[in-house]
């Protein structure tokens, strides 16, 4: 061939590979050195290269959906030629810290901050500024989204509807409506209310349509009741917009205000260009789709299903305005921060609502050793058993991270003599709320945290203690007696009942994966209890050949009954 025309079939050659993929180059980012210590794999840069406006990554605990997200919002920041207005949102305030500090090891994000408008900030927290400093709202009341207060909010909301009820009863109204029954309590109400309100179910004929799923089976409403409960539900609307000084939101109320606002006034200047969203499993429908209606140019959201504790309605993309392909859902599989044995251990545990994907033949980056599951007869010997580690691990591995994961109740923890009392005595334990406060990754010694399962979503620890493994803690009893309160009782020969029960039971699986996948290097289950028999039922969850145990595990083969 003369070389010219090989030398103008190369440049041919050349032209149409840049016009090809001139628009990947346009958006070509380079990751390299961008976090100290991190290569992302192929996958990842997949998923942080993406140009799709709307992009949903799924992947199990561990597979760096955090991390890139925080390099999809460095990407946005270097990329952009003009300011842009960023918003990186989750539930919980714990993981807005952490991702403040992880964001500011990287010098990149430390060199364009200053360039951009980037907010880290929680779900209610957001809807709450913008509603009181950009559409004029009067001053509400700041929710904290832990499970104590989430609680406590719940209580204050349960008395009011309990007023609202009794105003009823007592008024002519009530001869107009189907009466309810004895078991349609204030808190049956209120839990009605939220789960209306977080499906945009805030008119009679969406609410009388719609199929009550997603929410408890007890107790029953006929159709003829539903209009009795939408009348309720009105006059508890009233009441808490005309009652007080200064109208009430409760927790489901942010999203339907936000979108009201983003209705009215569709080019709202408090929309955000860029919105990244992490642990979008724990948001509602309708927190979703403000979230949505608020992003004007892209909105990523990241989560994973095995991870879902706290209540919320399964989503349907369409009705929150994501339109899905399989280009913009995308998925993380490998895992980054536990070992082989560790998530060999929690990958076991199956769910009733999520497809159980095998992890144990995936390849990890560490391999460490199996998981303890530890029996002691009395508290004062796990104490000891935890305190003797803790000191091991400080003399080998000062810097390394600590948690201890509990399921104490707000009540139990202000007694005096739980195990955390014990611990102070040796070491500087502190309480999750203080992460932001007290915990500096570049520090070397670290204190140890005391925490439940529900303040550490998204976080990570090298050493974990999970206590409570048994029979009163996983799966919770305080949340079975409160269920058979709502029955009068165990009724196994109700349908419904076993339906709730079965709930409660893949929920708290859910606790229990959450709290096992926060591990990295070592995993240690521990029970105090009379009996080794008293080990929670979840035991047999794990396969036996993944555990190490001071007892005899073969009586707790998977899968046996
Ligand atoms: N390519 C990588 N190389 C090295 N470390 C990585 C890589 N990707 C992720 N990691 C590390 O893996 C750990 C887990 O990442 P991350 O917290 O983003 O996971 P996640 O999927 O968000 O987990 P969770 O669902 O539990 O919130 C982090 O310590 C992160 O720095």
């Amino acid at each position: 061939m003369p070389l010219t025309t090989s030398l103008t079939s190369r440049k041919e050659k050349l032209e149409y590979f840049g016009q090809r993929y001139a628009r990947k180059w346009k958006n070509y980012f380079s990751l390299d050195g961008l976090i100290p210590g991190i290569q992302p794999t192929n996958e990842q840069k997949q998923v942080v290269q993406s140009s799709e406006k709307q992009l949903v990554i799924r992947g199990s605990a561990g597979s760096g959906k955090s991390l890139m997200l925080a390099y999809r919002l460095i990407k946005m920041m270097e990329q952009a030629e003009t300011p842009q207005k960023i918003l990186y949102v989750t539930f919980n305030q714990t993981l807005i810290q952490d991702t403040r500090k992880r964001l500011e090891l990287s010098d990149k994000y430390n060199q364009l901050s200053g360039k951009h408008q980037v907010k880290l900030t929680t779900y209610h927290d957001l809807v709450r500024n913008i509603l009181m400093h950009e559409c004029g709202f009067p001053e509400i009341n700041r929710l904290r989204m832990n499970q104590s207060a989430i609680r406590d909010h719940e209580a204050l909301i349960e008395a009011r509807i309990k007023v609202v009820q009794t105003r009823f009863e007592e008024s002519g109204d009530i001869q107009n409506y189907e009466p309810l029954f004895k078991t349609h309590t204030a808190r049956f109400l209120m839990e009605e209310f939220f789960w209306m309100k977080a499906n945009g179910l805030t008119s009679k004929e969406e609410y009388f349509k719609k199929e009550r799923t997603g929410r408890g089976h007890s107790p029953n409403v006929t159709r003829k009741q539903r209009p009795t409960i939408f009348y309720l539900f009105e006059e508890y609307n009233n009441f808490m917009k005309t009652n007080f000084k200064v109208p009430l939101l409760d927790m489901e109320d942010y999203a339907l205000y936000l979108l009201n606002e983003l209705t009215i006034n569709p080019r709202a200047n408090f929309k955000f260009d860029h919105i990244l969203v992490d642990e979008f499993q724990d948001l509602q429908p309708m927190q979703i789709k403000s979230l949505v209606a608020l992003a004007k140019d892209s909105i990523t959201l990241v989560g994973d299903d095995k991870q879902r504790i706290y209540k919320r309605t399964p989503v349907s993309y369409r009705e929150i305005n994501l339109k899905m392909t399989r280009r913009t859902n995308q998925k993380l599989s490998k895992n980054f921060r536990s070992t082989k044995q560790i998530m060999d251990l929690a990958s076991a545990i199956e769910f009733t609502d999520v497809e159980n994907v095998r992890e144990d033949d995936q390849d990890f980056f560490r391999e460490g050793d199996r998981p303890k599951i530890r029996h002691f007869s009395t508290e004062n010997r796990m104490a000891n058993e935890i305190i003797r580690n803790i000191k091991a691990v400080h003399r080998s591995n000062p810097d390394k991270t600590i948690a201890i994961i509990h399921r104490y109740t707000k009540e139990e923890l202000h007694q005096y003599g739980t195990l955390k009392d014990v611990l102070d005595r040796e070491f500087n334990v502190i309480g999750i709320e203080k992460y932001g406060s007290k915990f500096d990754y570049t520090k070397i010694k670290k204190p140890i945290f005391f925490t439940d399962p529900f303040e550490i979503k998204g976080l990570e620890f090298d050493y974990v203690f999970l206590i409570h493994f048994d029979r009163n803690h996983y799966p919770s009893q305080q949340r079975i007696e409160n269920l058979n309160k709502k029955y009068g009782g165990q009724k196994w020969t109700d349908s419904n009942y076993v339906k709730d029960f079965d709930e409660i039971f893949n929920d708290e699986k859910k606790v229990l994966y959450v709290a096992c996948s926060r591990a990295k290097h070592e995993l240690n289950i521990y029970y105090a209890a009379a009996e080794q028999i008293q080990i929670s039922q979840f035991i047999r969850e794990f396969n036996i050949k993944d555990y190490d145990s001071n007892f005899n595990k073969k009586k707790y083969q998977k899968n046996r009954i």
